[in-house]
């Protein structure tokens, strides 16, 4: 009976860290090696799963198996998992997803907003319940891991990602943490500091905290580009909100493809190491962004070539799992063949998988390893979008209500002879979704279920209303006359990353001159559907009779109809600057001569027309 005892690391009885050890002693070099890989779901093959023992694999924004449906998700993930689980040892994958504003890669989740959006809100218990909905989407797919949240603190709006930023303001994103105890669960009061926390297998997953560390703040805004500041800001302004999500536990941290004074994050000891699991404390795992190994050459060298140097170059640094995600095979021979030689020490090695079996064994996916069709439903279900409207309500800045003090503009009347609702963006789901919401950069039309703030209007109006609509009004419609009111809906189209670089923050498709055209006849409510703020003119907002920012609201666009009628107030208040002019650029609360054109805490509710 001896001879076949449970080894420990099978035990789920035995304490994790007994099982890591066991675990980790029974291993090769080669397959530590192959642990500490993360590979694209695309090469997820037999040889990568089964011989070689990768550790973990994800999709790219946009990379989705057959028609995207939550079963064919879970029939992946599942199928990669049976392959996993073949290998010596029998060690399960993770799997990891840019579940980022609901499930956005799945057709029919739930779209929340995105987290700029949030930030308006302000409201740290929302962010844990939507933490909450997200977990069970991803859960029912299979998935066991999220990359996020993105704990950003965007400086300059310039940036691609500024949307993915819940603030400027450190204070407010570190507030907006909970979001972590939503998706991983809530850790008992003595859990360890730095340690990583599963609450439950099957409705919560694991989070990951990114992009380590000064993301938001680098120079012009330029994506992946250069944090200049000192160490001191570094660690007032990006480094903060980093405690806040390990104080509750969370599993993973990403590493920034950005740099700080020059040096990169992705191969920066001091930062990885020194501060962020020494200082700092970190139990969990270190991983990299997508290829963010491959630029640790440039620009001496171009983005991909001495993979070796850069393997070793940030292993050693402190890189527990890299996101590599094509090149695995040539990974792997590089690693074993560094610790064979000894540039890369394996008391290294040990510690990362020691930290990746770590947040496994916590995750519970030895005991668990397959999806739960029971939670399929739960994608998109009216309880979640309730939520998200919720979310979207909270999320609506009123910067402009009326021509003066007092008359009001809003609340908009509902039982009116006839309205016009115009803009690029009045009925467009994917507009309104923005960029990581079913493809990577994000797409336009009715890319998943959805109501869009044209078929929130028409919901809400009387019967006896008549809504015109047309995408970029004509002179004719808007002279026709009989109109009492328009909303004109403009705003940015999808991006993500680099792609949503911009150093004009001009409104789009001509925004300015439709509405422009449109308030010089009728009064108007302007709708901006943006990740962050954009240009409006003095002339512009002298012109209308409202404004509201709506950020990314993604799918329930009833929150916004919400507010314009009254059933809710505006609670939103901005949580980024919102500049006069790009040459302002960067500017935030507390430089000296903030004049901004709205400041940050910004946002009027429906009785007021000043901010006093
Ligand atoms: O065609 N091009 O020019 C192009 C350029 C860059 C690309 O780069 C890749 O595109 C995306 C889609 O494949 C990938 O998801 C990542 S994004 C990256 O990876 C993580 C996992 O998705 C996220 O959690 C991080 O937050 C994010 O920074 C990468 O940037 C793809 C194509």
């Amino acid at each position: 009976a001896q001879g076949h005892a449970m080894p420990p690391y099978k035990d789920a009885s035995a304490p994790v860290e007994v099982r890591v050890r066991d675990l980790l002693g029974r291993m090769t070099l080669r397959e530590k090696a192959a642990q500490m890989a993360q590979i694209e779901r695309t090469v997820a093959s037999a040889r990568a799963l089964t011989e070689l023992g990768a550790g973990s694999v994800l999709n790219g924004g946009g990379s989705a198996p057959g028609d995207r449906s939550p079963a064919c998700w879970a029939d992946m993930v599942d199928g990669m998992q049976r392959l996993a689980l073949s290998s010596r040892l029998g060690v399960p994958i993770l799997y990891g997803t840019d579940a980022v504003h609901g499930h956005n890669n799945v057709f029919g989740a739930t779209v929340f907003p995105h987290n700029v959006g949030l930030g308006a809100a302000r409201d740290p218990e929302l962010l844990r319940r939507i933490g909450e909905a997200t977990a069970l989407e991803v859960r029912a797919t299979g998935i066991q891991w999220t990359f996020a949240p993105c704990v950003a603190v965007c400086r300059d709006p310039r940036w691609g990602r500024c949307y993915e930023s819940y603030s400027e303001d450190p204070e407010m994103v570190r507030s907006l943490a909970t979001i972590v105890t939503g998706l991983q669960g809530e850790p008992p009061a003595d859990h360890p500091h730095g340690y990583p926390f599963l609450g439950s297998v099957r409705e919560k997953v694991l989070a990951c905290a990114k992009h380590f560390v000064g993301d938001g703040g680098t120079d012009r805004g330029i994506n992946e580009g250069n944090t200049i500041c000192s160490y001191d800001e570094l660690e007032d302004i990006h480094m903060a909100p980093y405690l806040d999500c390990m104080a509750q536990g969370v599993a993973t941290v990403m590493a920034s493809h950005s740099k700080w004074n020059g040096e990169r994050l992705h191969s920066c000891r001091c930062l990885l190491t020194d501060v962020l699991k020494g200082k700092l404390g970190f139990k969990g795992f270190v991983i990299s962004d997508w290829k963010g190994i491959d630029k640790i050459c440039e620009p001496r060298a171009p983005q991909g070539s001495e993979y070796r140097y850069c393997i070793a170059q940030s292993v050693n640094a402190g890189m527990d799992m890299i996101m590599i995600p094509y090149r695995f095979e040539e990974f792997l021979e590089h690693l074993v063949s560094l610790v064979e030689t000894g540039e890369i020490p394996l008391s290294r090695i040990d510690d990362a998988v020691e930290r990746i079996l770590r947040v496994k064994f916590i995750s519970g996916v030895f005991e668990h390893p397959f999806s739960d069709p029971s939670l399929l439903d739960i994608i998109g279900c009216k309880e979640h979008r309730l939520l998200a409207r919720e979310a979207v309500r909270k999320s609506m800045v009123l910067l402009k209500n009326g021509k003066n003090q007092k008359e009001p503009f809003l609340p908009l009347a509902k039982n009116v002879k006839r309205i016009l609702v115009t803009g690029t963006h009045a009925d467009d789901i994917g507009f309104q979704c923005g960029g990581w919401t079913v493809g990577w950069n994000g797409n336009s039309g009715k890319i998943t279920p959805g109501t869009s703030i044209l078929e929130a209007i028409k919901e809400s109006v009387g019967v006896q209303t008549e809504v015109v609509y047309e995408a970029c009004a004509t002179e004719a419609t808007i002279e026709s006359g009989e109109f009492s009111y328009a909303v004109v809906v403009v705003g940015e189209v999808p991006y993500s990353e680099t792609v949503g670089d911009r150093t004009d923050l001009s409104i789009p498709f001509n925004g300015s001159d439709l509405i422009t055209r449109v308030a010089c006849t009728i009064p108007t409510l302007v709708i901006v559907v943006s990740g962050r703020p954009l240009d409006i003119e003095t002339q512009v907002l002298e012109k209308i009779d409202a404004l509201v920012a709506a950020w990314l609201p993604g799918t329930e666009g009833m929150g916004i109809a919400d507010c314009l009628f009254g059933h809710q107030d505006f609670v939103g208040k901005l949580p980024v600057t919102w500049h006069r002019s790009v040459d302002q650029l960067p500017i935030n609360s507390g430089d000296a001569n903030y004049d901004p054109l709205f400041p940050v805490g910004y946002g009027l509710n429906m009785f007021q027309s000043d901010d006093n």
